[in-house]
This record gives C-alpha cells, structure tokens and sequence, in this order.
C-alpha cells in the first residue's frame, strides 16, 4: 500500500509523510515504555519489592517518557496533518495537468460523474487514509503485539491462549475487509452515477423543468438516489459476518483470562496481585485489539480511494513528442483521415482537403454527416484512427495539446462562460492582455456597449454557463475573447438559431473583424453567409461529396446546389 501511497506523492513529500509516520511510530514506542513502567512499579508493589528510590525511578521515567511523547505525538500529527493537506493540494494540481491532456473520449457522460467523485470524494478519503488511517493502524498494531508479549511473559499460558485467540481473529479480518472493499467499490460506482445524473440534471434544468421532469419526476436521478441508499447499507452491513465472530473472539481474552487466573488463584498458584495484574494487561490488550479491528476493516475501505486516484494520475495522456509548437504557417492539410467514436460507426470516412491560412473554408452538410467532428480533430480532441491532420507541415499528433491550442480559437455556438467578471471572461483569451486590449476587443466584437449598459458593467459576474445573458451576447462575449487571443486559425461554429436582425448584423461584423488574415474553418448552417469563402466543402454521412467555391458547385449542379435552391426557394416560399 505504502507504494502506492508513494507514487501518488512527490519524492520530497513522502520522505516527510514517511518521517512523521515514524514520529508517530515512536510515540506508540514511548507510550508502550509508560505502560512498562507502570508494570514494573505494580509488580514491586504486589511483590512488596518497592522502595522510595525505585518508585521514584519509574515516576521520573514514566514523566520523561511522557514529555518526549508529547513532543514527538505533537511534531508527528501536526506534521502528518500539514503534510498530509500538502500532498492532496499537489495531487489535486497533478491529476488537473493529466486530465487536461487526456482524449475527449475519457470525458463520456459516465466519466464526467466518476471523475468529479474521484476529485472530491476519493481525494477526501486519501487523505484521511494517509493522515489517520495509516499511522493509527501502525501505533494500534505496535500496541497489540506488545500487549501480547506483555501477557505471554506474565503467564505464558494465558498469554499463548490470547495470542492464538487474536490469530484466529486474522482471517475473519480478512475476509470482513474484503467484502467492505468490495461493497465499497460498488457503492462508488453508484455514487458517481448519481453525480452524473445531478450534474446532467443541473445542466439541463431548463429542459427538465419544460417537461415537467422536476423532482421525483426525474426518475434517472431518482432511481440513483435510491440504488446509493440500498448500496451504502450493503457497504455498512458486508463486514458484519466476519466482524462480528472476530469481535467477539477478541472479547473472549478477558474472560478466559480470568477464568484461568482465578483456576490458578485458587489452586495457589497466584496471589491475588498477580491476578489483578493479569485482568489489567488483558484489558488493555483487548480494548487496543479491538480498536486495530475495527481500523483496519476500515481502512481498507479506504485504500479504494488509492486506485482509483492513481488510475487517473496513470491514464494515458495524449502523446506528443514536441511542447514548442510555431509552424511556419498554418495551413491545415487532412490527408486520408478516418476516424469513429466507436468501434461500430466510422464517423469521418478517408478525409483528405487543405484549408489554407489567410482563406476561409466552410464546412456544409446535413446534420450528423460529421462537421463538428471534423473541428474536434483539428483541436486534437480526438486523433484520427488513420490518415494525418498537419498544420503549418507538422502531423498535430506530435504536438502538445496545449502548444496546439494556443495556435486555435474556437467560437462555437455552444459558449460557455465561466462564472466571474465579464471582464475576466473577455480576458481569458489571453491573460497577459492589459485593460485597454479588454476594451478594445470588447469594441471589435460589439459588446462594449451592452456591457457598459449592464448594472456593474465590465465588473457584472456572469452566472455559470452564461445564463445571465442572451444568446447573441453569449457569442459576442466569446468572440471578444478569440480576439484578445489572436490565434492565426480559426474554427467558427456558426450560430444556428435564430437570432434578431441587430444580433445576427453585429454579430457578422464581429465574425468579419475575428477571421481577417487567418485560417478559418467555419461550420455554415445558412449557405448565404459563405458565398464568398474560398473553399466550401460538402459532408455526406462522413465522406466528401464536393468541394469548391460557390461558383463552381453551383456550375456541378450537384448537393450544394440543390441545397442551395432549396434554400432560395424556401426564403421565396417564406416571402410570398
Ligand atoms: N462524443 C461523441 N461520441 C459518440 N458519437 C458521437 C460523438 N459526437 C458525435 N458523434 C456522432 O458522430 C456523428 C457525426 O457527428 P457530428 O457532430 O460530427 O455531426 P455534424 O455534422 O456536426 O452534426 P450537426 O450539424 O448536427 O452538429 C453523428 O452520428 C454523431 O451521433
């Protein structure tokens, strides 16, 4: 366990954990030597051996032995805590780097749920496994085994009973941990499907609440809610077999103990102090022995935690072999590009086009017929399975997802803001940007002045996801934000919806000012705003159909020009 402990730490910080777990090892020591002084001092009182220098010894001994156990206790969990908060910081930080540079395919719905319950849930339960868990189990075992030694060297047959009593205890223990552990893996499946659940529930809101799917309505959620309730009691009650033979066996010292004391008291062959003495040390040892039990059936709930923290720290990240990526210009080749979700549907079949740098090329075709995924590609969400997607020359697999990015911006109707500033949601494009470059996006992407018109202006905290603002100042916003950027490629995913002629006029504008002199990849859901792109590219089920100016797909006669008819006629239609 310790390994792994280990490799979810920095060397520097396990070298300290291990020191403190130590400084607590040696408390259990000093607390073991406070007992053994008392011991002695009962054993000269009964034996009638005492005198004042030596009970003074064994007071002097058992102070010092105290202080030096003070001293140590304090250093010890004070420096477990401390470091303990340390490395779930560090840890926290270091599965953030890993996750950022996964596959989207990590991030199914599923993922989403387990991935938040690993980062609060099993982060909370690591660290109480290394803060508590581990050094109490450590001081509870030292204590037992020399409880044990204790009893065996005051009456070797009392105390070989006990011991052969505690053995037994061991595979019950065993086999209670194993079936908590493996409730317990149950139960965190459960749980992180139910966040799921709540977070798709969260998301959705307005969508639940129009179809009056609120409350017990929702039955997904509910149905979660109540497999995690049935789940977390099988957790509770899985040990209860094993456990409670094994407590009870445990319990069974003390009165065996005395049993046989008193046999030998009786016939003789103990004095009274010695039977005292013996009911005392099995006390002890029983009420530890339980407490070690008890912790360890726990603790090995808890070592799950470990697993499934290090599955994330392990996952297999994006590979890429450069972190300093500036092409010499950014042309965007696909050649024989395929690509699928899953094993059963080929989603992009043998794609091969250029979108030069300084030119727009515009992806058309029905829904589904692989547009989107073909944007995704390009910001290395995913790889191709086959073919290469190159940039400026270099196959994007070679590339650091992060140096990739700061080459891209996206503007896609979907935004998300974050919940801060406005200000901070424009700034993010660029974080090095000063308040006048804030400003001066704002003004290309005309939302500087319905910003200012806002009651805090620039300063309004935006709610999580944009839900403050309309859907056409949502999409300004982030065009601001790919301004502040200035990325030399562009992927547009043009707004669908239907927004007011002021709206979609500035917004055009904005799209105008963003793409000037740079390689733009736009997904077009309205063929009239991209008669002037240079390439328009037509998508079929996953396959190009054609591909050319406007033009020269008008003059094929094929798709494109059917699709763009259809959509004169049906304006025609709407007009007359
Ligand atoms: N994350 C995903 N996991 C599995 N399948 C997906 C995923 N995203 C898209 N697909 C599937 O891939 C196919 C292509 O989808 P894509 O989103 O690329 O189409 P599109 O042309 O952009 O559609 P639209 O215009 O409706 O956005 C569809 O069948 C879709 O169901």
């Amino acid at each position: 366990m310790l390994k792994k402990v280990q490799r979810l730490t920095s060397p520097e910080s396990y070298r300290k954990y291990r020191s403190h777990v130590y400084q607590v090892l040696l408390d259990a020591i000093f607390h073991a030597f406070v007992y053994g002084m008392l011991f002695f001092a009962l054993v000269d009182l009964v034996t009638g051996t005492v005198t004042f220098e030596k009970l003074r010894n064994y007071t002097v001994i058992m102070v010092t032995a105290s202080v030096v156990r003070f001293m140590v206790l304090n250093k010890g969990y004070t420096g477990l805590q401390v470091e303990g908060a340390k490395i779930i910081a560090d840890l926290r930080i270091r599965m953030g780097d890993t996750v950022r540079n996964l596959h989207m395919g990590y991030f199914n719905q599923n993922n989403i749920g387990e991935l938040t319950n690993i980062m609060t849930n099993d982060l909370r339960d690591f660290e109480q496994l290394i803060t508590h868990m581990i050094p109490g189990i450590t001081k509870q075992a030292i204590l037992s085994v020399y409880l044990a030694l204790v009893m065996v060297y005051l009456n070797p047959r009392i105390g070989i009973i006990q011991v052969a009593l505690l053995l037994a205890c061991i595979p019950l223990g065993y086999y209670a941990g194993k079936r908590v552990k493996a409730a317990g893996r149950q139960a965190k499946t459960i749980r992180a499907q139910m966040l799921s659940r709540i977070i798709e529930y969260a998301s959705g809101i307005e969508v639940f609440k129009s179809c009056h799917m609120l409350g017990d309505r929702f039955p997904k959620m509910r149905r979660s809610v109540d497999e995690l309730k049935v789940e977390s009691i099988r957790m509770e009650l899985a040990g209860v077999p094993f456990i409670a033979p094994m407590q009870i066996l445990i319990g069974l010292s003390l009165p065996v103990a005395l049993y046989l004391a008193y046999l030998d008291f009786s016939a003789g062959g103990m004095d009274a102090q010695q039977l005292v003495m013996i009911l005392v040390v099995s006390l002890a040892l029983t009420t530890v022995s339980k407490g070690f039990s008890q912790l360890y059936v726990e603790t090995r709930y808890y070592t799950l935690s470990v697993d499934k923290l290090l599955a994330v720290v392990d996952a297999e990240p994006m590979p890429f072999t450069t972190t300093v990526f500036q092409p010499r210009h950014h042309d965007i080749v696909f050649e024989g590009v395929n690509f699928a979700y899953r094993e059963d549907q080929e989603v992009l079949k043998n794609i091969s086009f250029t979108a030069k740098r300084n030119e727009m090329t515009a992806l058309v075709g029905a829904s589904g017929s692989g547009k989107s995924t073909v944007m995704n590609l390009i910001a290395r969400f995913w790889d191709p399975r086959e073919g290469r997607i190159t940039i400026g020359g270099t196959d994007i697999r070679k590339v650091y997802p992060d140096s990739l990015m700061a080459q891209i911006s996206m503007v896609f109707q979907d935004v998300y803001l974050i919940r801060d500033t406005i200000y901070e949601n424009i700034r993010m494009g660029n974080p090095r940007a000063t308040e006048e470059d804030v400003y001066r996006a704002a003004r290309l992407a005309h939302c500087h002045t319905f910003i200012q018109a806002l009651p805090d202006g620039y300063n309004t905290v935006i709610h999580e996801g944009g839900s403050t603002l309309s859907g056409g100042e949502k999409q300004r916003v982030s065009i601001a934000r790919a301004l502040l950027k200035d990325a030399p490629i562009i992927l547009l995913d043009e707004a669908t919806a239907s927004l007011d002629a002021d709206n979609e006029f500035e917004i055009q504008q904005a799209i105008r000012t963003l793409t000037s002199n740079k390689t733009v990849v736009v997904i077009a859901h309205r063929l009239h705003t991209i008669q002037d792109a240079e390439q328009i590219i037509v998508f079929d089920e996953g396959e190009i159909l054609e591909k050319g100016s406007h033009d020269e797909l008008m003059k094929q006669q094929g798709t494109y020009e059917h699709m763009y008819r259809s959509m004169v006629q049906a304006k025609e239609w709407v007009i007359a």
